[in-house]
């Protein structure tokens, strides 16, 4: 995407440098910081800090890591079993987003087609490149599809400004290009429709505040940042025409994984409504599970994620410790969405609603 004029991706391959490098997620939208994924463990500790996130991004990140793997200077011609190993290693990273095992075990299995080192390391790095082109194809493509979605309202509001309520950042910084929420947003704002956003900020790490606005704001698209709890009370007064969520999993019978709060989104939204739709890469499905509630893992972080919130007051920065000897913290890094409260699902392949039979009708070869 461009930001300032210049094309920009949340993760490349550097020729110069033969080196993979990240945009630092966690210094937005304050400095535009790149780093070097140099090893392994680099990679591990990029996904595990959330130097890079979000689901499609964490994908493309473990699908280099294996290229990194085997390109790191101690790890050349070590055999299969260290492979693996090291790719159990990248996919233990954090234990949500569904895109982190498919990209992993995509690359690895390219790279244990071959015998040859060299070829190995080759197959390595093109199969990892086909899982950033494909994710940014597939992310343009959910904005061609959502895009009637919020066309058809348009009309219907006679070119008022259609209002979307996102959560978290499921935009361009948390895959390759376009999003998956934010990818029909701006698709419609390139096509001219009037749309107004609203960021929920998203405790206790801002990715609302600090990345989906940013991002907003650099493609030029009108929007207002609110706190989380703040939802209900716009969708109760018709500010709200529709929801547009990202996920980090999603099971087969439509169960939605996603950032903390999305679930008590759902529920104001369907208490008023509001269609609700989950947009998402096939990759990010869970073909594997139906129960979302049951069998999802839910990532549990640090407290001190709480504990610390970190903000500019009068030019200095302001830490606001609850202190550990006299207060608990419990940081889940998602929920889940009960399919019943999800309108539909925007998908590289098109639209559907949230049935079992509906998601199988987009992806019949995942019919068991
Ligand atoms: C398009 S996936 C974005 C998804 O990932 C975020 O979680 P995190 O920032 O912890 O990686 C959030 O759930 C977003 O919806």
């Amino acid at each position: 995407m461009k930001v300032d004029g210049k094309d920009m991706r949340p993760i490349w391959f550097d020729k110069k440098s033969e080196t993979v490098q990240v945009i630092d997620q966690r210094f937005l939208p304050h400095e535009l910081i790149i780093k070097d994924l140099n090893t392994v463990d680099d990679t591990i500790y990029a996904i595990k800090e959330m130097v890079v996130r979000g689901a499609p991004l964490i994908g493309a990140t473990g699908a280099l890591g294996v290229y990194i793997s085997l390109t790191q200077e101690n790890n050349k011609g070590a055999d299969n079993d260290y492979l693996k190993s090291e790719c159990k290693r990248l996919k233990n990273a954090r234990p949500t987003a569904m895109n982190l095992f498919w990209g992993v075990d995509r690359v690895l299995s390219a790279a244990l087609q071959q015998a040859d080192y060299g070829a190995r390391i080759k197959a390595a790095f093109d199969e990892a490149l086909a899982v950033i082109e494909e994710e940014a194809i597939n992310c343009q493509k959910i904005g061609e599809y959502g895009l009637s979605i919020i066309e058809n309202i348009s009309k219907m509001k006679n070119g008022e400004p259609v209002n979307i309520l996102t959560h978290c950042n499921a935009g361009w910084l948390a895959c390759i290009e376009y999003g998956t929420a934010t990818a029909p947003v701006y698709t419609a704002f390139d096509n001219g429709i009037d749309v107004h956003v609203w960021v929920d900020e998203t405790r206790p790490l801002n990715q609302g505040s600090r990345l989906t606005a940013w991002e907003l704001g650099k493609h030029g698209v009108n929007h207002t940042v609110i706190t989380d709890n703040a939802g209900g009370h716009i969708m109760q007064h018709g500010m709200v025409d529709l929801v547009i969520v990202g996920t980090d999993r999603t099971t087969r019978a439509g169960d939605v994984a996603n950032k903390i709060g999305t679930y008590l989104k759902a529920l104001a939204a369907k208490d008023n409504d509001i269609p609700f739709y989950v947009a998402l890469p096939s990759s990010t499905f869970d073909w594997d599970i139906t129960d979302g509630i049951a069998d999802i893992p839910i990532e549990e972080r640090d407290p001190d994620e709480i504990r610390y919130v970190q903000g500019l007051c009068h030019g200095k920065i302001k830490r606001v410790l609850i202190p550990p000897e006299t207060s608990s913290a419990a940081n889940h890094a998602f929920d889940v969405t009960p399919a019943r409260l999800v309108t539909g699902f925007i998908t590289e392949r098109g639209v559907c609603r949230a049935t079992q039979q509906d998601i199988l009708s987009l992806f019949p070869d995942k019919k068991k």
